[in-house]
């Protein structure tokens, strides 16, 4: 099943800034035994990349064949213009799971900068990793990307020889330790910040904004963070899975439960997600509280609220649209309500297109979505950085897959700072509120302890 990805056409002038000629990347696949996805990511060398699905494809990336960074509001459409140009005229070699993609992520908001703890998250960037290991329901892959075909084909011959040498299993371990944890928000400072919002809220400004925290914790040790995420697949099995470093030594991570969109040719997938309830001690319990999330009308509302904005944004661009029923996602530790959305496009559409779109929808940002913005702003007292943003990948045809970056923390050495919101609308109360937001710090937090 050999075929060859034909990039893009540039839209206009679409070469990078620097004046540099990204184009012409070539990429050789074979197939491997099974290896240890946490050996290649532990493995010393240069920047990395990890990302895995529920539905169980999972990538492991290292190295830069090609790098594209964006600022500002048009951060979605410079990465999309960049990414033409690299991926234009891509020959690549091997099956369709085994192709080059780009990898990594955006800012939540639009004026990002990348102080601490998100010194070098870019506002945009995204790596074609020099070499993927891809396992998925088409075996495993390894692929390696050049400037030529003979680049390609040395590197991976190389790598062959040495995924050879690491270990075919490694453990995933314990958690470092938890030597301290400082909170940005203390319980009477989001009382005061949840009543704010409730004022905006009644006086009719806003209809919904979801506020955050972030927790910075200090560890025993240095954080081990492939062997963090190995563990929380199995605690999460039905999230994604992501690890994002970059070159300072910093890394994002995370395992959301949250897709914001998926693009197959002209197939769409994305989802609401929103409302939250704890799981009960016995199955009974775990009822009772679904059913209290089924049956109020304040998290019908607040639920509602984010079908509706997806909706309005993917109708214009979808020849069809489906809204399913709504249900219940279960997590270990977390239930939500959620309604899956698919749309089937009318026109070609990038996937960048879509996450431009969608970007934030009313789970992590609010309505109306400029108001929104605006109180989380002026409200929040930390960075939120990659915190509830695009986290995904895409290839050179514009396909891809991108999860809300939830459920997420940044660490560096013997550090890191995780995140974790609510969405507050009329009728909130801000502890309760506080409780749900604990419960979203819990994925991470339990790992590290
Ligand atoms: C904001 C977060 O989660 C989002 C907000 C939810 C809510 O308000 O109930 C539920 C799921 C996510 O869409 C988070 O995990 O930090």
């Amino acid at each position: 099943m050999d075929r060859t990805l034909g990039g893009r056409q540039p839209t206009g002038d679409s070469r990078p800034a620097d004046g540099s000629d990204d184009t012409g990347l070539a990429s050789r696949s074979r197939e491997l035994e099974d290896v240890s996805f946490g050996a290649i990511s532990e493995a010393d060398g240069t920047c990395r990349v990890q990302w895995a699905t529920p539905e169980g494809l999972e990538v492991v990336g290292r190295g830069v064949a090609a790098r594209l960074t964006a600022r500002g509001p048009e951060r979605f459409e410079t990465i999309r213009e960049r990414a033409a140009s690299v991926f234009e005229g891509l020959d690549h070699t091997g099956p369709d799971a085994a192709r080059p993609r780009a990898f990594g992520g955006f800012s939540f908001h639009d004026g990002h900068e990348s102080v601490a703890p998100w010194t070098g998250f870019e506002a945009a960037s995204f790596v074609v990793p020099e070499v993927l290991v891809s396992r998925s329901d088409e075996g495993t892959w390894l692929t390696a990307v050049g400037d030529d075909a003979t680049e390609a084909t040395r590197r991976l011959e190389e790598w062959h020889d040495g995924l050879l040498e690491l270990p075919a299993m490694r453990p995933s371990g314990t958690g470092p330790g938890v030597a301290s944890t400082r909170r940005t928000t203390p319980l009477e400072s989001w009382r005061e910040q949840v009543e704010q919002a409730l004022d905006r809220i009644e006086d009719g400004e806003l209809t919904k904004v979801v506020l955050a925290q972030a927790l910075s914790v200090d560890l025993e040790g240095p954080i081990d963070v492939p062997a963090t995420v190995e563990r929380l697949r199995r605690q999460y099995p039905n999230c994604y899975r992501f690890l994002v470093g970059n070159a300072t030594g910093g890394t994002f991570f995370g395992a959301p439960p949250e897709r914001l969109v998926s693009k197959r040719g002209d197939r769409v997938e994305t989802e609401a997600l929103a409302g939250s309830v704890p799981r009960g001690e016995t199955p009974e319990e775990d009822d009772e509280h679904a059913e209290r999330m089924l049956d109020n009308e304040k998290f019908r509302r607040e639920h509602g609220l984010v079908v509706e904005s997806i909706r309005d944004q993917l109708a214009p661009l979808a020849s069809k649209l489906t809204v399913d029923d709504r249900t219940i996602r279960r997590l270990a530790t977390i239930q939500h309500l959620q309604t899956p959305i698919e749309a089937t496009l009318e026109a070609d559409q990038h996937v960048l297109e879509l996450v431009e779109a969608l970007h934030p929808t009313p789970a992590v940002g609010g309505v109306p979505p400029e108001t929104a913005l605006e109180t989380i702003r002026e409200t929040e007292s930390f960075d939120r950085g990659w915190y509830a943003a695009p986290i995904g990948w895409f290839d050179a045809d514009g396909d891809g897959e991108f999860a809300v970056g939830l459920r997420s923390g940044v660490a560096t050495d013997e550090t890191v700072t995780l995140f974790a919101g609510n969405g507050i609308v009329a009728d909130s109360d801000p502890d309760e509120e506080w409780e749900e937001v604990q419960l979203k710090f819990r994925p991470i937090l339990d790992e590290l302890r």
